[in-house]
């Protein structure tokens, strides 16, 4: 059994067809991969704070979270968003639990930086709950909160957390975003990146063309190569194919690789 960690962005999330879906309960039923989606939400995490009237700043893309954005952030990404992707799986036919990283505990954090409040970053992963629910035939659907040992509940970037599952199974590491990939404004219009390594990645984020969300996705891809994952992509959440393409070894979206196999 191989293990795909499937991180749904929440920029893509509302316009994903019921073909991805489809694509997802057939890889678990048909295949010999496991699917298992982590899911951000950050653009409807900010529409319900300006309904509550509470301003959020992000810091290279991590939202700053007071204990006030704390309690929205979980009841968006635990409460509404984890729930929507579970019914829509089921919908299709397929099993599906939802969890969020303080079930088990999942997802065991620590903080980022006072500066930026609880926002967590992930220690450890206990995938016990997981090996169980793949054990009923289901897709695990995660959302990124967290808790430290005392209890206290953090905010965790859906890119980071999908990251640190990825590691934990060893399994492949797909990020389904808004874009074709990361891409670059050139001489010649607008390009995507089919693959990059850490040294390009770094370029890109000095020269300025890699900004906001997209920091911690390609932060995320360049960590589960370090901790020994082959390989990361980003592809295109409105052509379900990709997915697929992806799946079957061939080029889709941007491939985040090591150094030394760019030129195999
Ligand atoms: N070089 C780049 N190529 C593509 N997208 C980029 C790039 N730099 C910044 N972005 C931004 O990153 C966004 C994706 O990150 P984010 O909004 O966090 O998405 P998601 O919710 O899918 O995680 C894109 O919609 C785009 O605005
Ligand atoms: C700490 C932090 O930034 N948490 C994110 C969690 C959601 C997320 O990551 O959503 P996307 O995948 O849609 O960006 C936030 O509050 O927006």
């Amino acid at each position: 059994m191989t293990f795909i960690i499937i991180k749904i962005g929440g920029s893509v999330l509302n316009k994903l067809s019921d073909s991805f879906y489809e694509t997802l309960v057939k890889m678990k039923q048909e295949t010999d991969y496991q699917p298992v989606l982590v899911h951000g939400g950050g653009p409807e995490i900010t529409e319900a704070l300006k309904k509550w009237e509470i301003s959020s700043t992000f810091v290279n893309g991590l939202r700053v979270t007071t204990d006030e954005v704390l309690k929205i952030a979980e009841m968006v990404l635990s409460g509404s968003l984890n729930k929507r992707i579970v019914s829509n799986i089921q919908r299709i036919g397929g099993k599906s639990i939802g969890l969020s990283g303080i079930d088990g505990p999942l997802l065991t954090v620590s903080q980022v930086d006072p500066r930026l409040g609880f926002v967590g970053k992930v220690e450890s992963v206990n995938p016990a709950w997981l090996h169980s629910i793949f054990g009923q035939g289901a897709i695990p659907v995660i959302s990124p909160i967290g808790i430290d040992p005392s209890g206290q509940k953090y905010n965790i970037n859906a890119d980071m957390a999908a990251a640190s599952i990825a590691i934990a199974l060893n399994g492949k590491l797909a990020f389904i975003s808004d874009i074709p990939g990361v891409m670059e404004e050139t001489e010649q219009g607008s390009i995507v990146h089919p693959k990059l390594t850490k040294v390009q990645i770094n370029r890109l984020i000095e020269k300025g063309v890699i900004t906001g969300g997209m920091i911690p996705k390609v932060q995320s891809a360049l960590s589960v190569l370090e901790a020994g994952v082959k390989e990361a992509v980003i592809l295109n959440g409105s052509k379900p194919k990709d997915l697929l393409t992806y799946m079957d070894g061939l080029d889709a979206g941007t491939r985040i690789i090591r150094e030394e196999v760019y030129n195999v």
